[in-house]
C-alpha cells in the first residue's frame, strides 16, 4: 500500500478523527502542520470563548467578574488541567506565570527548603534552556551547587543515570519528563522514587507531556511540577504554564516572588506578606485571564476523550513516521533520533539529516511546518487531536521529494 492510501485507511479508522473538524482551519491551506509540540492550534471553540469572555465576563461584568469567578479561575482551571491530564487531585494545580518565572518559584522555594546540608541540584545537559539557565541563575544566588548527568542526547535521563549522581547533599532533582530534543520518555515513576530514597525532592518540567501523555503526579508521588499549556494543550502563544505542588508539601514551602494575589486575605492589604494556605500561595501577582482562555476547551475535549486514546493515536503516528524513514527516507540519510520504542518516546518523533536546517526551511516554503532544533534535528510534532495520518504521510511526501531534488 502507499504511504497516502495507507494513511487514508488510518483515518477512516481513527476514533480521535473527529476532533480535527473542531479546530480552527488555517485562512491559507497548509500541507502539514507538524509542530504541535512547539504550538498547538486553535479550537474553534476558543474562539467563541474568547469573544464570549470579552462580552460578557469582562465586557458586561466587569471588575465585578474578579469575585465571581476570576480569582478562583487558577484553581478551577488547575484542577480541571490535572484531573484530566495529570493524575492530580484536586487542590494541587495552579495556572499562572511562564514556565520560566514558575520553574524559578518552585525550585528556589525547593531549593530553600532542602537547607544548607543538601544543596545539590540534580540536572541534565540535554534539558530545555530555560531550566538550565534558571537552575544556573538560583545557583549563583543561593550557592546550590549544580550536579549535571550528560545522558546520551538521542535518549534522556535513566533511573540508573540519576541514581549515580545522588547522594547525602542532593536536595532537589530537576529534569523533563519528555526530552524537547529527542523526545525521549523518561521514566517518571522510577526516577522519583530513587530521588526520594535519596531524600531529594524533584520537579518535573512536562512541557512537551501535558496533554500528550498520560502523567500520574499523585500516583508517583511527585513533588513539584511545571508545565506549558500553548503546545498540546493549545492554549495559544504565550498563554500561562501550569505549577503543581503536592499537598503535603504546600504548608512548608515558600516561593520568592511574594506578592498580593498569594497573601492570605489578598484585600486585606496590610502591611506585610502573610503567604496563603493551599496552592494561592505560589501565585504572585493577577492572573492571565484571557491567556488562560483557550486552555479550557482542550482541557475538556481531552476529558472527554480520556488522555490514553490520545497517548495511542500520538504513539500511532510516531510509528507511522519511523515506518516510513526505514522503509523510504533513510536511503537520503535521514535518521530517527528519538528512542524507536514507542514506551520511550513522548509526543515527537526527531530526524536527523545533515542538512536539517535547510530542508526544514525549503519545507516551510512550500506549507510543511516541522521545526528544526540545533545540530541537525527535524522534529516532528504530530498532535493527535488535530493532524490527520494523511497530513502527516503529505509531510513525509514533501520531505521525500525535497531529498529526492537535492540528491
Ligand atoms: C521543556 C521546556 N521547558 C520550558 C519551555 C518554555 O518555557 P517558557 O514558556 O517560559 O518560554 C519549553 C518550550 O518553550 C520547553 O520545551
Ligand atoms: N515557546 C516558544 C516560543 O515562545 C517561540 C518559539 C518556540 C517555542 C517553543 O515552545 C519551543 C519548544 N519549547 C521546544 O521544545 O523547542
Amino acid at each position: 500500500m502507499d504511504l497516502l492510501a495507507d494513511a487514508a485507511a488510518r483515518d477512516r479508522t481513527d476514533p480521535l478523527a473527529f476532533a480535527r473538524d473542531l479546530f480552527v482551519p488555517s485562512a491559507t491551506p497548509l500541507v502539514a502542520y507538524l509542530d504541535g509540540n512547539s504550538l498547538g492550534r486553535p479550537l474553534k471553540a476558543t474562539r467563541q470563548r474568547l469573544t464570549a469572555v470579552v462580552d460578557g465576563a469582562w465586557g458586561t461584568r466587569l471588575i465585578r467578574s474578579w469575585d465571581e469567578q476570576w480569582m478562583e479561575l487558577p484553581f478551577a482551571l488547575g484542577d480541571d488541567l490535572g484531573a484530566a491530564c495529570l493524575g492530580a487531585a484536586p487542590g494541587q494545580t495552579a495556572i499562572g506565570d511562564s514556565t520560566t518565572v514558575l520553574l524559578y518559584k518552585l525550585l528556589r522555594a525547593a531549593v530553600a527548603h532542602a537547607g544548607p546540608a543538601r544543596p545539590e541540584i540534580v540536572l541534565d545537559s540535554e534539558n530545555f534552556p530555560t531550566d538550565r539557565y534558571v537552575a544556573e541563575g538560583i545557583a549563583a544566588e543561593t550557592g546550590a551547587k549544580l550536579v549535571w548527568l550528560h545522558p546520551d542526547p538521542a535518549l534522556g535521563v535513566t533511573a540508573a543515570n540519576v541514581a549515580s549522581a545522588l547522594g547525602p547533599r542532593t536536595g532537589v532533582v530537576l529534569l523533563s519528563q519528555v526530552a524537547y530534543k529527542s523526545g525521549y520518555l523518561a521514566d517518571l515513576p522510577a526516577i522519583t522514587r530513587v530521588a526520594h530514597d535519596a531524600g531529594a525532592l524533584v520537579l518535573w518540567d512536562l512541557c512537551h507531556s501535558a496533554g500528550s501523555v498520560p502523567v500520574a503526579l499523585d500516583a508517583a508521588g511527585v513533588d513539584l511540577a511545571v508545565g506549558c499549556s500553548y503546545k498540546y494543550l493549545n492554549g495559544g502563544p504565550g498563554a500561562p504554564a501550569f505549577c503543581y505542588v503536592a499537598a503535603r508539601l504546600q504548608p512548608v514551602l515558600s516561593q520568592p516572588i511574594q506578592g498580593w494575589m498569594g497573601n492570605s486575605d489578598v484585600f486585606a492589604m496590610g502591611p506585610s506578606y502573610a503567604p496563603a494556605s493551599g496552592m494561592r500561595r505560589f501565585i504572585s501577582g493577577t492572573p492571565p485571564v484571557l491567556a488562560m482562555t483557550g486552555i479550557q476547551d482542550t482541557v475538556a475535549l481531552i476529558d472527554s476523550v480520556g488522555i490514553e486514546a490520545v497517548r495511542e493515536k500520538s504513539t500511532a503516528l510516531g510509528e507511522f513516521v519511523i515506518s516510513y524513514v526505514d522503509s523510504t527516507l533513510s536511503q537520503y540519510g535521514v535518521q530517527v533520533a528519538s528512542p524507536r520504542n514507542p514506551a520511550e518516546r513522548g509526543g515527537h518523533v526527531t530526524l536527523s539529516h545533515p542538512d536539517a536546517r535547510s530542508l526544514v526551511s525549503a519545507l516551510w516554503e512550500r506549507d510543511v511546518i516541522p521545526d528544526f532544533r540545533e545540530p541537525d534535528g527535524i522534529r516532528v510534532g504530530a498532535a493527535p487531536l488535530s493532524s490527520s495520518y494523511t497530513e502527516v504521510a503529505q509531510g513525509l511526501l514533501s520531505l521525500e521529494s525535497l531529498l529526492r531534488s537535492t540528491r
